[in-house]
Protein backbone atom coordinates (compact mmCIF):
# COMPACT_ATOMS: atom_id res chain seq x y z
CA UNK A 1 0.00 0.00 0.00
CA UNK A 2 1.38 3.30 -0.98
CA UNK A 3 0.55 6.80 -0.88
CA UNK A 4 -0.45 8.76 -4.05
CA UNK A 5 2.43 10.64 -5.72
CA UNK A 6 1.63 14.25 -5.69
CA UNK A 7 -0.88 15.77 -7.82
CA UNK A 8 -2.62 12.52 -8.62
CA UNK A 9 -5.92 12.15 -8.84
CA UNK A 10 -6.89 16.10 -8.30
CA UNK A 11 -10.22 16.07 -10.31
CA UNK A 12 -10.48 12.14 -8.53
CA UNK A 13 -12.35 11.53 -5.54
CA UNK A 14 -14.00 14.73 -4.75
CA UNK A 15 -17.51 13.43 -6.18
CA UNK A 16 -20.14 12.58 -3.57
CA UNK A 17 -21.51 9.33 -3.68
CA UNK A 18 -23.78 8.36 -6.47
CA UNK A 19 -27.39 8.24 -5.52
CA UNK A 20 -28.78 5.13 -4.76
CA UNK A 21 -25.20 3.78 -3.89
CA UNK A 22 -25.65 0.32 -2.06
CA UNK A 23 -23.05 1.78 0.75
CA UNK A 24 -25.08 1.87 3.99
CA UNK A 25 -27.65 -0.10 5.42
CA UNK A 26 -28.41 -3.64 5.50
CA UNK A 27 -31.28 -3.90 2.57
CA UNK A 28 -31.43 -7.47 2.24
CA UNK A 29 -30.73 -7.99 5.95
CA UNK A 30 -28.35 -10.10 5.40
CA UNK A 31 -25.16 -8.06 4.60
CA UNK A 32 -22.87 -7.89 7.80
CA UNK A 33 -19.60 -5.85 8.23
CA UNK A 34 -16.27 -6.29 9.63
CA UNK A 35 -13.75 -3.86 10.95
CA UNK A 36 -10.21 -4.62 10.52
CA UNK A 37 -6.94 -2.67 9.59
CA UNK A 38 -4.42 -2.35 7.08
CA UNK A 39 -1.44 0.34 7.83
CA UNK A 40 -2.69 3.55 7.46
CA UNK A 41 -5.62 2.03 6.46
CA UNK A 42 -8.96 1.17 9.20
CA UNK A 43 -11.69 -0.34 7.06
CA UNK A 44 -14.41 -2.19 7.12
CA UNK A 45 -15.81 -5.28 4.62
CA UNK A 46 -18.88 -5.68 3.98
CA UNK A 47 -19.99 -9.23 3.12
CA UNK A 48 -22.71 -11.21 2.66
CA UNK A 49 -23.23 -15.35 3.33
CA UNK A 50 -25.52 -18.18 2.67
CA UNK A 51 -25.70 -21.18 4.21
CA UNK A 52 -24.35 -22.48 7.64
CA UNK A 53 -21.18 -22.89 8.77
CA UNK A 54 -19.86 -26.17 10.10
CA UNK A 55 -18.88 -26.31 13.44
CA UNK A 56 -15.03 -26.49 12.12
CA UNK A 57 -15.67 -24.31 9.54
CA UNK A 58 -14.80 -27.29 6.53
CA UNK A 59 -17.49 -26.13 4.63
CA UNK A 60 -16.49 -22.42 4.03
CA UNK A 61 -16.24 -21.36 0.21
CA UNK A 62 -15.39 -17.55 -0.61
CA UNK A 63 -16.96 -16.31 -3.71
CA UNK A 64 -15.17 -13.43 -5.39
CA UNK A 65 -16.27 -10.57 -7.20
CA UNK A 66 -15.22 -8.29 -10.22
CA UNK A 67 -14.80 -5.19 -10.81
CA UNK A 68 -18.01 -3.71 -10.50
CA UNK A 69 -19.45 -6.58 -8.69
CA UNK A 70 -20.13 -6.74 -4.93
CA UNK A 71 -21.28 -9.24 -2.42
CA UNK A 72 -24.51 -9.46 -4.15
CA UNK A 73 -23.65 -12.78 -5.45
CA UNK A 74 -27.20 -14.09 -5.27
CA UNK A 75 -30.58 -12.57 -4.72
CA UNK A 76 -32.74 -10.10 -6.71
CA UNK A 77 -32.58 -6.43 -7.55
CA UNK A 78 -33.25 -4.57 -4.69
CA UNK A 79 -33.78 -0.60 -3.63
CA UNK A 80 -30.61 0.46 -3.64
CA UNK A 81 -28.72 -2.49 -5.49
CA UNK A 82 -30.19 -2.47 -9.12
CA UNK A 83 -28.80 -5.48 -10.57
CA UNK A 84 -30.09 -9.32 -9.35
CA UNK A 85 -27.09 -11.29 -7.90
CA UNK A 86 -24.17 -11.71 -10.53
CA UNK A 87 -23.93 -15.19 -9.85
CA UNK A 88 -27.51 -15.47 -9.01
CA UNK A 89 -27.59 -18.89 -11.14
CA UNK A 90 -25.10 -20.54 -9.15
CA UNK A 91 -26.62 -20.13 -5.83
CA UNK A 92 -29.42 -21.62 -4.26
CA UNK A 93 -30.99 -25.48 -3.30
CA UNK A 94 -29.64 -27.88 -5.96
CA UNK A 95 -27.08 -25.48 -7.73
CA UNK A 96 -23.45 -25.69 -7.78
CA UNK A 97 -23.01 -23.70 -4.23
CA UNK A 98 -25.76 -25.13 -2.21
CA UNK A 99 -26.33 -23.03 0.91
CA UNK A 100 -27.70 -26.69 2.78
CA UNK A 101 -24.11 -27.82 1.99
CA UNK A 102 -22.02 -24.40 2.19
CA UNK A 103 -20.88 -21.79 4.47
CA UNK A 104 -20.61 -19.24 1.02
CA UNK A 105 -18.97 -15.79 2.17
CA UNK A 106 -18.80 -13.04 -0.29
CA UNK A 107 -17.17 -9.92 0.48
CA UNK A 108 -17.02 -6.73 -1.17
CA UNK A 109 -13.30 -6.09 -2.55
CA UNK A 110 -10.72 -3.69 -0.51
CA UNK A 111 -11.05 -0.22 -2.65
CA UNK A 112 -15.14 -0.59 -3.35
CA UNK A 113 -18.27 1.03 -3.20
CA UNK A 114 -20.40 -1.56 -2.07
CA UNK A 115 -20.17 -1.05 1.61
CA UNK A 116 -16.84 -1.68 2.34
CA UNK A 117 -14.35 1.08 2.73
CA UNK A 118 -12.95 2.91 -0.25
CA UNK A 119 -12.33 6.64 -1.41
CA UNK A 120 -15.93 7.42 -0.77
CA UNK A 121 -15.43 6.44 2.85
CA UNK A 122 -14.90 8.87 5.47
CA UNK A 123 -10.97 8.70 6.53
CA UNK A 124 -9.82 8.62 10.10
CA UNK A 125 -9.43 13.18 10.38
CA UNK A 126 -13.59 12.85 9.60
CA UNK A 127 -13.13 13.80 5.59
CA UNK A 128 -13.64 12.02 3.32
CA UNK A 129 -10.86 9.91 1.70
CA UNK A 130 -11.24 11.01 -1.84
CA UNK A 131 -8.03 11.85 -3.97
CA UNK A 132 -6.27 10.72 -0.22
CA UNK A 133 -7.42 7.20 -0.55
CA UNK A 134 -4.49 5.15 -0.15
CA UNK A 135 -2.99 3.19 -3.96
CA UNK A 136 -3.69 -0.43 -2.88
CA UNK A 137 -2.48 -3.51 -4.23
CA UNK A 138 -4.61 -7.09 -4.91
CA UNK A 139 -2.40 -7.96 -2.40
CA UNK A 140 -3.56 -5.14 0.21
CA UNK A 141 -7.24 -6.42 -1.00
CA UNK A 142 -6.60 -10.56 -0.02
CA UNK A 143 -4.92 -8.95 3.18
CA UNK A 144 -7.74 -7.65 4.11
CA UNK A 145 -9.83 -10.68 3.63
CA UNK A 146 -7.45 -12.78 5.55
CA UNK A 147 -8.49 -10.23 8.66
CA UNK A 148 -12.13 -11.27 7.48
CA UNK A 149 -11.54 -14.99 7.33
CA UNK A 150 -9.80 -15.18 10.76
CA UNK A 151 -12.69 -13.50 12.42
CA UNK A 152 -15.12 -15.92 11.08
CA UNK A 153 -12.61 -18.51 12.28
CA UNK A 154 -12.49 -19.91 8.81
CA UNK A 155 -8.42 -21.31 9.17
CA UNK A 156 -8.89 -22.98 5.47
CA UNK A 157 -11.93 -22.27 2.94
CA UNK A 158 -12.88 -25.36 1.23
CA UNK A 159 -12.67 -23.41 -1.97
CA UNK A 160 -11.83 -19.96 -2.97
CA UNK A 161 -13.57 -19.47 -6.38
CA UNK A 162 -13.16 -16.07 -8.71
CA UNK A 163 -13.51 -15.14 -12.40
CA UNK A 164 -11.78 -11.67 -13.70
CA UNK A 165 -10.92 -9.36 -10.73
CA UNK A 166 -12.32 -11.71 -8.03
CA UNK A 167 -10.12 -14.73 -10.16
CA UNK A 168 -6.46 -12.26 -9.51
CA UNK A 169 -7.79 -12.13 -5.75
CA UNK A 170 -8.15 -15.86 -5.95
CA UNK A 171 -5.41 -16.79 -7.13
CA UNK A 172 -3.40 -14.30 -5.25
CA UNK A 173 -5.09 -16.14 -1.87
CA UNK A 174 -3.69 -19.14 -3.02
CA UNK A 175 -0.12 -18.16 -3.79
CA UNK A 176 0.20 -15.98 -0.63
CA UNK A 177 -1.80 -18.13 1.99
CA UNK A 178 -1.51 -22.37 0.39
CA UNK A 179 -2.57 -23.40 3.98
CA UNK A 180 -5.80 -22.06 3.65
CA UNK A 181 -6.75 -22.10 0.10
CA UNK A 182 -7.96 -26.18 -0.31
CA UNK A 183 -9.53 -25.94 -3.07
CA UNK A 184 -9.40 -23.13 -6.31
CA UNK A 185 -11.31 -21.67 -9.22
CA UNK A 186 -9.38 -18.82 -11.47
CA UNK A 187 -11.67 -18.31 -13.91
CA UNK A 188 -10.94 -15.48 -16.78
CA UNK A 189 -7.88 -13.89 -15.09
CA UNK A 190 -4.67 -13.74 -15.71
CA UNK A 191 -1.25 -14.51 -13.28
CA UNK A 192 -0.24 -10.66 -14.00
CA UNK A 193 -1.59 -8.13 -15.75
CA UNK A 194 -0.13 -7.23 -18.81
CA UNK A 195 0.84 -4.54 -21.32
CA UNK A 196 -2.48 -4.52 -23.19
CA UNK A 197 -4.50 -4.59 -19.62
CA UNK A 198 -2.41 -1.91 -18.45
CA UNK A 199 -2.80 0.03 -22.23
CA UNK A 200 -6.65 -0.45 -21.61
CA UNK A 201 -6.99 0.65 -17.80
CA UNK A 202 -4.44 3.87 -18.56
CA UNK A 203 -7.54 5.14 -21.15
CA UNK A 204 -9.85 4.93 -18.71
CA UNK A 205 -8.40 6.33 -16.07
CA UNK A 206 -7.24 9.18 -18.26
CA UNK A 207 -10.77 9.97 -18.87
CA UNK A 208 -11.97 9.96 -14.95
CA UNK A 209 -9.48 11.91 -14.06
CA UNK A 210 -10.68 14.20 -16.84
CA UNK A 211 -14.30 14.08 -15.31
CA UNK A 212 -14.80 11.72 -13.05
CA UNK A 213 -18.73 11.19 -13.71
CA UNK A 214 -18.58 11.41 -17.51
CA UNK A 215 -15.37 9.78 -17.36
CA UNK A 216 -16.37 6.69 -16.02
CA UNK A 217 -19.13 6.79 -18.34
CA UNK A 218 -16.31 6.73 -20.90
CA UNK A 219 -14.33 4.09 -19.19
CA UNK A 220 -17.15 1.71 -19.02
CA UNK A 221 -17.37 2.27 -22.94
CA UNK A 222 -13.78 1.57 -23.38
CA UNK A 223 -13.66 -1.91 -20.77
CA UNK A 224 -17.63 -3.03 -22.13
CA UNK A 225 -15.89 -3.38 -26.07
CA UNK A 226 -12.89 -5.73 -24.54
CA UNK A 227 -15.63 -7.55 -22.33
CA UNK A 228 -17.22 -8.84 -25.40
CA UNK A 229 -15.93 -10.22 -28.66
CA UNK A 230 -15.99 -8.69 -32.17
CA UNK A 231 -17.83 -11.38 -33.99
CA UNK A 232 -20.74 -11.27 -30.93
CA UNK A 233 -20.95 -7.15 -31.23
CA UNK A 234 -20.57 -7.50 -34.98
CA UNK A 235 -23.35 -10.35 -35.27
CA UNK A 236 -26.21 -8.62 -32.51
CA UNK A 237 -25.23 -4.75 -33.93
CA UNK A 238 -23.64 -4.36 -37.33
CA UNK A 239 -23.78 -1.44 -38.60
CA UNK A 240 -27.40 -0.76 -37.86
CA UNK A 241 -28.84 2.93 -36.82
CA UNK A 242 -31.64 3.78 -34.57
CA UNK A 243 -33.87 5.92 -35.00
CA UNK A 244 -32.23 8.70 -32.87
CA UNK A 245 -29.19 8.25 -35.61
CA UNK A 246 -26.62 6.84 -33.09
CA UNK A 247 -25.36 3.20 -34.29
CA UNK A 248 -27.34 0.51 -32.35
CA UNK A 249 -23.99 -0.42 -30.99
CA UNK A 250 -23.19 3.51 -29.55
CA UNK A 251 -26.67 3.32 -27.67
CA UNK A 252 -25.78 -0.26 -26.15
CA UNK A 253 -22.53 1.37 -24.87
CA UNK A 254 -24.25 4.22 -23.61
CA UNK A 255 -26.93 2.20 -21.63
CA UNK A 256 -24.16 0.68 -20.24
CA UNK A 257 -22.53 3.54 -19.33
CA UNK A 258 -25.61 4.81 -17.70
CA UNK A 259 -26.22 1.93 -15.95
CA UNK A 260 -22.70 2.29 -14.40
CA UNK A 261 -22.56 5.99 -13.54
CA UNK A 262 -26.02 5.79 -11.24
CA UNK A 263 -24.59 2.74 -9.00
CA UNK A 264 -20.75 3.07 -8.96
CA UNK A 265 -17.89 5.70 -7.53
CA UNK A 266 -15.27 7.14 -10.11
CA UNK A 267 -12.98 6.90 -7.27
CA UNK A 268 -13.68 3.57 -6.50
CA UNK A 269 -13.08 2.30 -9.98
CA UNK A 270 -10.21 4.22 -10.47
CA UNK A 271 -8.39 2.61 -7.08
CA UNK A 272 -9.98 -0.87 -7.98
CA UNK A 273 -8.08 -0.49 -11.65
CA UNK A 274 -4.96 0.35 -10.50
CA UNK A 275 -4.90 -2.53 -8.13
CA UNK A 276 -5.71 -5.08 -11.05
CA UNK A 277 -2.54 -2.73 -12.72
CA UNK A 278 -0.68 -4.08 -9.58
CA UNK A 279 -1.75 -7.82 -10.14
CA UNK A 280 1.44 -9.83 -10.61
CA UNK A 281 1.41 -12.94 -8.34
CA UNK A 282 5.60 -12.80 -9.18
CA UNK A 283 6.11 -9.83 -8.00
CA UNK A 284 9.08 -10.33 -5.49
CA UNK A 285 8.51 -13.92 -5.43
CA UNK A 286 10.99 -14.94 -8.04
CA UNK A 287 8.58 -14.56 -11.10
CA UNK A 288 5.33 -15.66 -11.63
CA UNK A 289 6.15 -19.85 -12.35
CA UNK A 290 7.56 -19.69 -9.06
CA UNK A 291 4.82 -18.10 -7.35
CA UNK A 292 2.42 -20.63 -8.77
CA UNK A 293 4.83 -23.39 -7.69
CA UNK A 294 3.28 -22.34 -3.95
CA UNK A 295 0.05 -23.31 -5.05
CA UNK A 296 -1.42 -26.27 -2.81
CA UNK A 297 -4.79 -26.27 -3.65
CA UNK A 298 -6.73 -28.68 -5.64
CA UNK A 299 -7.21 -26.07 -8.96
CA UNK A 300 -9.32 -26.01 -11.67
CA UNK A 301 -8.06 -23.30 -14.23
CA UNK A 302 -10.72 -22.07 -17.12
CA UNK A 303 -11.00 -19.40 -19.58
CA UNK A 304 -13.33 -18.37 -21.97
CA UNK A 305 -12.46 -19.00 -26.39
CA UNK A 306 -13.97 -15.41 -26.89
CA UNK A 307 -12.23 -13.57 -24.16
CA UNK A 308 -9.93 -10.77 -25.52
CA UNK A 309 -9.05 -8.98 -22.44
CA UNK A 310 -7.65 -12.46 -20.81
CA UNK A 311 -7.43 -14.52 -23.66
CA UNK A 312 -6.94 -18.39 -22.97
CA UNK A 313 -2.82 -18.54 -23.23
CA UNK A 314 -3.05 -16.39 -20.12
CA UNK A 315 -4.75 -19.05 -17.92
CA UNK A 316 -2.72 -21.94 -19.78
CA UNK A 317 0.46 -19.88 -18.11
CA UNK A 318 -1.25 -20.68 -14.75
CA UNK A 319 -3.21 -24.01 -15.37
CA UNK A 320 0.94 -25.14 -16.57
CA UNK A 321 2.62 -24.08 -13.80
CA UNK A 322 0.36 -24.57 -10.83
CA UNK A 323 1.10 -28.47 -9.52
CA UNK A 324 -1.80 -30.81 -11.00
CA UNK A 325 -3.70 -28.34 -11.75
CA UNK A 326 -4.38 -30.33 -15.05
CA UNK A 327 -5.39 -29.02 -18.29
CA UNK A 328 -6.89 -25.77 -18.84
CA UNK A 329 -10.54 -25.75 -18.94
CA UNK A 330 -12.39 -23.85 -21.53
CA UNK A 331 -15.83 -22.06 -21.37
CA UNK A 332 -17.34 -21.90 -24.89
CA UNK A 333 -19.24 -18.72 -25.63
CA UNK A 334 -19.41 -16.13 -28.07
CA UNK A 335 -19.81 -13.45 -25.40
CA UNK A 336 -16.19 -12.54 -24.27
CA UNK A 337 -14.97 -12.36 -21.46
CA UNK A 338 -18.47 -11.66 -19.75
CA UNK A 339 -19.05 -15.18 -20.33
CA UNK A 340 -17.91 -15.72 -16.76
CA UNK A 341 -21.03 -14.01 -15.73
CA UNK A 342 -23.46 -15.14 -18.17
CA UNK A 343 -22.44 -19.17 -19.03
CA UNK A 344 -23.86 -20.33 -15.72
CA UNK A 345 -24.52 -23.81 -16.59
CA UNK A 346 -20.56 -24.49 -18.02
CA UNK A 347 -19.50 -22.11 -15.01
CA UNK A 348 -21.45 -24.62 -12.45
CA UNK A 349 -19.85 -27.85 -13.82
CA UNK A 350 -16.51 -25.76 -13.44
CA UNK A 351 -17.35 -25.06 -9.49
CA UNK A 352 -19.17 -28.71 -9.17
CA UNK A 353 -15.77 -29.97 -10.61
CA UNK A 354 -13.83 -27.59 -7.66
CA UNK A 355 -15.91 -28.73 -5.05
CA UNK A 356 -15.76 -32.55 -5.98
CA UNK A 357 -19.62 -32.51 -6.13
CA UNK A 358 -19.78 -33.09 -9.85
C1 LIG B 1 -18.83 -8.92 -11.77
C2 LIG B 1 -20.04 -8.38 -11.64
O1 LIG B 1 -20.57 -9.12 -11.27
S1 LIG B 1 -20.68 -6.94 -12.00
C3 LIG B 1 -22.39 -6.98 -11.72
C4 LIG B 1 -23.10 -7.47 -12.93
N1 LIG B 1 -22.46 -6.96 -14.03
C5 LIG B 1 -22.84 -5.84 -14.59
O2 LIG B 1 -23.82 -5.20 -14.27
C6 LIG B 1 -21.93 -5.41 -15.58
C7 LIG B 1 -22.61 -4.77 -16.70
N2 LIG B 1 -23.38 -5.70 -17.49
C8 LIG B 1 -22.81 -6.65 -18.10
O3 LIG B 1 -21.60 -6.76 -18.08
C9 LIG B 1 -23.73 -7.58 -18.85
O4 LIG B 1 -24.93 -6.93 -19.04
C10 LIG B 1 -23.97 -8.88 -18.14
C11 LIG B 1 -22.71 -9.67 -18.22
C12 LIG B 1 -24.36 -8.71 -16.69
C13 LIG B 1 -25.12 -9.60 -18.82
O5 LIG B 1 -24.85 -9.73 -20.19
P1 LIG B 1 -26.03 -9.92 -21.24
O6 LIG B 1 -27.13 -10.68 -20.64
O7 LIG B 1 -25.40 -10.42 -22.47
O8 LIG B 1 -26.55 -8.44 -21.40
P2 LIG B 1 -26.12 -7.34 -22.49
O9 LIG B 1 -24.70 -6.99 -22.37
O10 LIG B 1 -26.62 -7.74 -23.81
O11 LIG B 1 -26.92 -6.06 -22.00
C14 LIG B 1 -28.31 -6.06 -21.95
C15 LIG B 1 -28.78 -4.64 -21.74
O12 LIG B 1 -28.40 -3.86 -22.88
C16 LIG B 1 -29.55 -3.21 -23.37
N3 LIG B 1 -29.41 -3.03 -24.81
C17 LIG B 1 -29.27 -3.98 -25.75
N4 LIG B 1 -29.18 -3.39 -26.96
C18 LIG B 1 -29.25 -2.05 -26.77
C19 LIG B 1 -29.23 -0.93 -27.64
N5 LIG B 1 -29.06 -1.04 -28.94
N6 LIG B 1 -29.34 0.29 -27.07
C20 LIG B 1 -29.48 0.45 -25.73
N7 LIG B 1 -29.51 -0.60 -24.88
C21 LIG B 1 -29.41 -1.83 -25.39
C22 LIG B 1 -30.70 -4.13 -23.00
O13 LIG B 1 -31.92 -3.43 -23.01
C23 LIG B 1 -30.29 -4.58 -21.62
O14 LIG B 1 -30.60 -3.57 -20.70
P3 LIG B 1 -30.78 -3.91 -19.12
O15 LIG B 1 -29.54 -4.66 -18.70
O16 LIG B 1 -30.86 -2.56 -18.48
O17 LIG B 1 -32.00 -4.74 -18.99
N1 LIG C 1 -18.85 -7.03 -16.33
C1 LIG C 1 -17.79 -7.30 -15.41
C2 LIG C 1 -16.55 -7.32 -16.20
C3 LIG C 1 -15.27 -7.16 -15.47
O1 LIG C 1 -14.79 -8.40 -15.21
C4 LIG C 1 -17.78 -6.27 -14.31
O2 LIG C 1 -18.36 -5.23 -14.52
O3 LIG C 1 -17.26 -6.50 -13.25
Amino acid sequence: MTSRPPGFGSTVGETPPAAGGWREGDPNGRRRWFRGALPGLPFRIAYETWGTPAADRSNAVLVLHALTGDSHVAGPAEPGHPTPGWWDGLVGPGRALDPARWFIVAPNVLGGCQGTTGPWATAPDGRPWGARFPRLTVRDQVAAEVQLADALGIDAWAAVLGGSMGGMRALEWAVSEPDRVRALLVLAAPAASTAENIALASAQLHAIRLDPVRGLGVARRIAHVSYRSEPELDARFGRAVQDDGRFAVESYLDHHADKLVRRFDPASYVTLTEAMNSHDVGRGRGGVRAALRRVTARTVVAGIDSDRLYPLRRQAEIADAVPGAGDLRVVTSPHGHDAFLIEVDQVSKLVDDVLGTG
